[in-house]
């Protein structure tokens, strides 16, 4: 069974739109529990105005009846508020076409530049309206669905910030349900109300200034079994594909699995974590791997962190050459978030999870969740008695 998944949209077009296809039928799935986490993805300190304009809600088209899937593909619609402002800008009808709005100053660290070079336009708003995070709405309904589907397997994913504009929350010992119930209260989306009330404060000076910042969010997964994801294929690890879907966050620019980069500074006798065998079970002392060893989870908890850049539309703008003309230019200014490192947490959240739930339908895959259920339970039998 493969899960796949396409999105559409643009960010000032009328919807965003997802098509999820080989989720199991059975899936006990509301609109709420979709719902929920497109809220969260809307907070944090640091947003712009746009998220004041949307209220996102999900609308299922296809694909689920009477709270159930139905094994049929789904398809998610998010209305986009904006669009109100933005109809005849936006409209498909070339008798709608508005002059002198084109968008001819390219933003660094934006798609902008290579977009329309690429793609042959001359309007950048051609290029910033797809490859905005906006985006990313959709796809935390499709994690939201894929999270739902793997908390029924008893797998849960949750993630929180660790640094943002260069401060980094301590480390408080706490375990990782801990954290993540303190950060989902935090404005930083942070378990560490020190760090949390610095990075507020860093964030109202990089506003006042016309700058932006980035910072670094971490996911955790617990539950998954031994043995999803693979090393007989470098497309099958699974360390690869959950890195290629942290990676895939717009401005995320890093990603660590474990240690992480600070592996390569220590001996390996600092770095592997010890086996042991208790009731019945193997274990491991320590978790430094991040729960992935030769592209499989091992069985302990699963942790990854990406690191996401600065925004790049910058109220006091970098300078940039007009399309048109070539002349020098401030950057064009779209209103724009200063911070949005607490939302893309919960997009880090969606990927990883849409990314397990491929794995575990790979490994369990049936067309219903109870074929799902009943093959996980058979083979966690194996696991226990190994
Ligand atoms: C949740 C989220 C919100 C974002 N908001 C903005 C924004 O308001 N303004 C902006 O210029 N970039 C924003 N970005 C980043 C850009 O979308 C991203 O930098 C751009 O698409 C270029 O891609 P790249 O940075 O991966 O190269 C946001 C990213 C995320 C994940
Ligand atoms: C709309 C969202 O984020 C947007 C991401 C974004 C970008 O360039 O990535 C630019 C801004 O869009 P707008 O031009 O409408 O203000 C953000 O608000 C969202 O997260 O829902």
């Amino acid at each position: 069974m493969k899960l796949r998944y396409l999105t559409a949209g643009e960010s000032h077009g009328p919807a965003l739109t997802a098509i999820v296809e080989g989720m199991p039928a059975n899936l006990e799935i509301s609109e709420d529990d979709i719902n929920g986490h497109l809220a969260r993805r809307q907070q944090g300190h640091g947003r712009g105005g746009r998220m004041k304009i949307e209220t996102d809600r999900v609308r299922f088209l296809s694909g689920v009846r009477w709270g159930k899937t139905l094994g049929s593909p789904i398809t998610l619609s998010i209305e986009n508020r904006d669009w109100a402002n933005w109809d005849k800008k936006m409209s498909p009808l070339a008798s709608d076409r508005v002059e002198g709005i084109a968008v001819t100053h390219p933003r660094p660290g934006h798609a902008d530049l290579s977009g329309v070079i690429k793609y042959r336009q001359d309007d950048a708003r051609n290029i910033l309206e797809r490859s905005s995070a906006r985006e990313t709405a959709a796809r935390v309904a499709v994690g939201a669905l894929c999270r739902k589907f793997l908390a029924d397997l008893g797998i849960e994913v949750f993630g929180y910030v660790v640094e943002l504009g260069g401060i980094t929350a301590g480390d408080d010992g706490q375990d990782f349900r801990d954290r993540f119930s303190r950060a989902e209260e935090s404005p930083c989306r942070t378990f560490d109300p020190v760090a949390e009330q610095a990075m507020i404060k860093r964030i109202d000076e990089a506003k006042a200034a016309g700058d932006t910042l980035g910072g670094v969010v971490e996911v955790v997964v617990l539950g998954a079994p031994v043995g999803l994801g693979s090393y007989v294929h470098w497309d099958r690890r699974l360390d690869g594909r959950l890195a290629q879907a942290v990676m895939s966050i717009q401005a995320f620019k890093g990603v660590e699995i474990g240690l992480g980069f600070e592996a390569a500074r220590l001996p390996g006798s600092r770095v592997h974590d010890e086996i042991g065998y208790e009731k019945g079970g193997f274990l491991r002392r320590s978790n430094r791997a991040g729960g992935l060893e030769g592209g499989m989870t091992n069985g302990e908890a699963i942790v990854i962190r990406g690191a996401m850049k600065p925004i790049p539309t910058l109220y006091q703008p970098l300078q940039t050459v007009d399309l048109a003309t070539k002349e020098a230019f401030a950057a064009t200014v779209e209103r724009s978030d200063v911070c949005a490192v607490p939302a893309a947490a919960v997009v880090a959240e969606a990927v990883v999870a849409i990314e397990l739930a491929e794995a575990v339908l790979e490994k369990f895959g049936g067309d219903a969740m109870e074929e799902v259920q009943e093959n996980l339970a058979a083979y966690l039998r194996h696991v226990h008695g190994f």
